[in-house]
C-alpha cells in the first residue's frame, strides 16, 4: 500500500480537556439537512413531490429546524421552497435554513425564494481549508476571510430590509477539518465582528467536518478548543457537521456534543455526500437507549426508512443501527435461547427497564414487532424454535420436546439448505405431531364408573373412512384411552410424561396436550393435541403419540 502518499492528522494539544468526562443529559438542537446536503448527493436529486414528502416527514418527527434547499442552484430548488411558504406549509414553530455560497447574486437570489417566511436561518458558506485557499480560491488568508465578511454584512443588510422575516445567520468555514483551527476561529470572529449577534438573537456558528480525516477525540478536542476561544459564546451557537468518510460520523458528534456543542447538522439513516451525513436516527436513539429523551418522534421507524427510501431511492441497509431488516432478529441458537428467556423474565419482573439479552432497545419503542426478533436457519436451536411457536401460536413445549423437535427442524434445514419461516415450521409441526393426514381420528369419546374406582371408557376413531369404537379400562380417561388402544392395535409402548396449558383466554380458549411415550425398542416419542377440550387433547396427544410409535417415528 502507497502510505507515503498519506500523511497523520495534527492532533490539538489540549491537554486539560475536559470533554472525556462528560456525559450526555440532553438532546441537542437538531436540524435536518436531508434536503440540501442529502439531497445535493442523489443520483436523482429530489423533485417537488418527493421534497414534499420528506419536508412533511421531518415537521412529523418533530425537527425545528430543518435545511430545505440551496435555492440559487436550481429552479426545483427555488420552486421548493416558495411553495412551502406560499402553501402555508411550515409550522409556525419551525425555521427553514438555506444555504448560499459567499456569492452576491446567489444571495440576492436566496433571498428571493424566501420571501415572507416566517423563521428563516440564512446559511453561508466558503471553503477555509489549506487545500482549497490554494487550489479552488488561488487566495491568501486575507483575501478568504474577506469573502465571508463581503457576504456576511450583504446578508444582514438584506435581512434589515425584510422585517417580516425572523432571520437567523450561520456561517460556516467549510472544509472546517482541513482548515487550521486558529485561522478557523479567526474567520468566524471576523463573521461574527460584522454580524454582532447577541445571546438573545445568537450567531450559528457551524464547524463542519466536510470531510472526516481523523478520529472522533480530535473533533471533540477542537470543539472544546473553538468553544473556549471564541468571544462571547453566549451569543453564538457552535453546530456540528459531521460526515462519514472514516465511518466515524456518529461517533464524533458525539464527543463534540460532550465538548460542549449545542446543535447537530445530520440526515435520516446518514444520506449525505460520499459515506454521508451524520445519522440522526441513530443518534437519537442512542441517547433514547441512556434514558435521554431525544426531542424527536422515532416511534415508528419502519415509516421513516420508507419514506426515506422513497425520497433519497437508496435502500436502508438490513443492517442499520436500530431501524435495519435484520436488527431486532436473532438467528444464532444461544441468541435466541436467551432472548426468550429475557422476554419472559422482563414479563414476570413487570418492571418498566427495560433488559433483554442482546437487545439494546425495546423494538416496540420504535414500531417494530417481536414476532421478527427471532428467525431460524441451520445456526438455530430450541430457544428460538421454541420462541416462534410459543409466539405465533401459543404453544408452550416441554423442555424434551424442544429438543426432540428441534433436531427434526435441523434436519430439514440442513436438507434444504434455507431458512424456515414461522409458517414453515408450523406446517412442519403440524406435519409431525398433529398429524392431520394421520389414519386414525379420534371423533369422541365417552367415560363410565368401573370398579374398584376405575374407568370405563369408549372412543369412536375414524379409521381409514368407517367408524370403529374402542374400549379400555384404567385408572383415569388417559390410562384408559392407553389401554382401549393397545389392546385394539396390539402396539406396545410405556407412558412417561404428561404437560397441558390453555392457548389463548376466555371463550375462545384452547388446549394444548403433549405426552412423552417410549417404544419397544427404549425409543422416547412425542405426541401432540390441540382441541378446546381438556380431555379430547390429552386423548388427541396420545394416539398421535401412539401412531407415530406405530410409524417407526422417533423424537
Ligand atoms: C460541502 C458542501 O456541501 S457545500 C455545498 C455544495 N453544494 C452545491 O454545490 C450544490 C449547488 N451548487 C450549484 O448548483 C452550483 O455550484 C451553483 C449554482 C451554486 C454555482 O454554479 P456556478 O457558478 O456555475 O459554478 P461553480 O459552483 O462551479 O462555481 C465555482 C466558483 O464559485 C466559487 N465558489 C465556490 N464556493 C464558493 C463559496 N462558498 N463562496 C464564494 N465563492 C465560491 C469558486 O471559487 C469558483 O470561482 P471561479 O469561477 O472564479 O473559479
Ligand atoms: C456547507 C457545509 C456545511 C457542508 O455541507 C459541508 O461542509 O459538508
Amino acid at each position: 500500500m502507497p502510505i507515503s502518499k498519506y500523511r497523520a492528522y495534527a492532533p490539538v494539544n489540549l491537554p486539560d480537556r475536559k470533554w472525556p468526562s462528560q456525559v450526555l443529559t440532553k438532546a441537542p438542537i437538531w436540524c435536518s439537512v436531508d434536503l440540501r446536503d442529502g439531497n445535493q448527493a442523489l443520483i436523482e436529486p429530489m423533485g417537488v413531490d418527493r421534497k414534499d414528502r420528506m419536508f412533511n416527514l421531518l415537521v412529523k418527527m418533530g425537527f425545528k429546524e430543518i435545511e430545505v434547499a440551496f435555492p440559487a442552484a436550481s429552479q426545483t430548488d427555488f420552486d421548493f421552497v416558495r411553495s412551502i411558504i406560499e402553501r402555508g406549509a411550515i409550522p409556525d414553530d419551525v425555521a427553514i435554513q438555506v444555504l448560499t455560497q459567499c456569492r452576491s447574486e446567489l444571495i440576492e437570489r436566496t433571498f428571493g425564494a424566501v420571501k415572507g417566511a416566517k423563521n428563516v436561518i440564512l446559511h453561508f458558506y466558503n471553503s477555509t481549508s489549506t487545500l482549497q485557499r490554494d487550489v479552488v480560491f488561488r487566495s491568501d488568508k486575507a483575501g478568504i476571510i474577506k469573502i465571508a465578511t463581503d457576504a456576511a454584512a450583504q446578508i444582514k443588510a438584506l435581512a434589515a430590509k425584510a422585517p417580516e422575516t425572523n432571520f437567523t445567520f450561520e456561517y460556516s468555514p467549510e472544509s472546517f477539518t482541513g482548515t487550521e483551527l486558529d485561522y478557523a476561529l479567526e474567520i468566524c470572529e471576523a463573521v461574527k465582528a460584522v454580524i454582532q449577534p447577541t445571546p438573545q438573537k445568537k450567531l450559528i456558528l457551524n464547524l463542519p467536518a466536510t470531510v472526516e480525516m481523523a478520529t472522533p477525540n480530535v473533533h471533540a478536542d477542537q470543539f472544546e478548543w473553538f468553544g473556549r476561544n471564541i468571544s462571547d459564546r453566549d451569543s453564538v451557537l457552535l453546530s456540528i457537521h459531521p460526515h462519514n468518510d472514516r465511518g466515524t460520523a456518529v461517533a464524533a458528534a458525539e464527543l463534540a456534543l460532550m465538548a460542549g456543542a449545542d446543535r447537530v447538522e445530520g440526515t435520516l439513516f446518514g444520506n449525505g455526500e460520499r459515506t454521508g451525513n451524520v445519522d440522526i436516527v441513530t443518534m437519537a436513539l442512542n441517547l433514547f437507549t441512556q434514558g435521554v429523551d431525544p426531542e424527536l418522534d422515532l416511534r415508528d421507524v419502519n415509516e421513516i426508512r420508507s419514506i426515506a427510501e422513497y425520497c433519497t431511492q437508496l435502500p436502508v441497509h438490513e443492517r442499520h443501527p436500530y431501524v435495519g431488516e435484520l436488527v431486532y432478529t436473532a438467528f444464532s441458537g444461544s441468541h435466541q435461547d436467551a432472548i426468550k428467556k429475557g422476554f419472559d423474565a422482563q414479563e414476570k419482573r413487570n418492571d418498566p427497564l427495560f433488559q433483554v439479552p442482546y437487545l439494546p432497545i425495546d423494538p416496540k419503542d420504535v414500531g417494530r414487532d417481536y414476532e421478527a426478533v427471532i428467525r431460524i436457519n441451520s445456526q438455530s436451536g430450541k430457544g428460538g424454535i421454541a420462541y416462534i411457536l410459543q409466539a405465533d401460536h401459543g404453544l408452550d413445549l416441554p423442555r424434551p420436546l424442544q429438543i426432540a423437535f428441534s433436531k427434526i427442524a435441523q434436519e430439514q434445514m440442513d436438507e434444504e439448505g434455507k431458512e424456515l419461516t414461522s409458517a414453515a415450521l408450523w406446517s412442519l409441526f403440524s406435519r409431525t405431531y398433529l398429524l392431520s393426514d394421520a389414519p386414525l381420528e379420534l371423533l369422541s369419546h365417552k367415560t363410565f364408573p368401573g370398579a374398584e374406582g376405575s374407568r370405563t371408557l369408549t372412543a369412536e376413531l375414524k379409521q381409514d373412512g368407517a367408524i370403529r369404537t374402542i374400549e379400555g379400562v384404567g385408572n383415569g380417561p388417559i390410562d384408559a384411552f392407553v389401554d382401549a388402544l393397545k389392546t385394539t392395535y396390539g402396539v406396545e409402548f410405556s407412558f412417561l410424561d404428561y404437560h397441558e396449558h390453555a392457548v389463548g383466554r376466555g371463550a375462545n380458549a384452547t388446549a394444548a396436550c403433549y405426552v412423552q411415550l417410549q417404544d419397544e425398542k427404549g425409543r422416547i416419542v412425542h405426541g401432540v393435541g390441540i382441541d378446546p377440550n381438556i380431555v379430547m387433547a390429552s386423548l388427541k396427544a396420545v394416539l398421535s403419540g401412539m401412531q407415530r410409535v406405530m410409524a417407526g417415528q422417533t423424537g
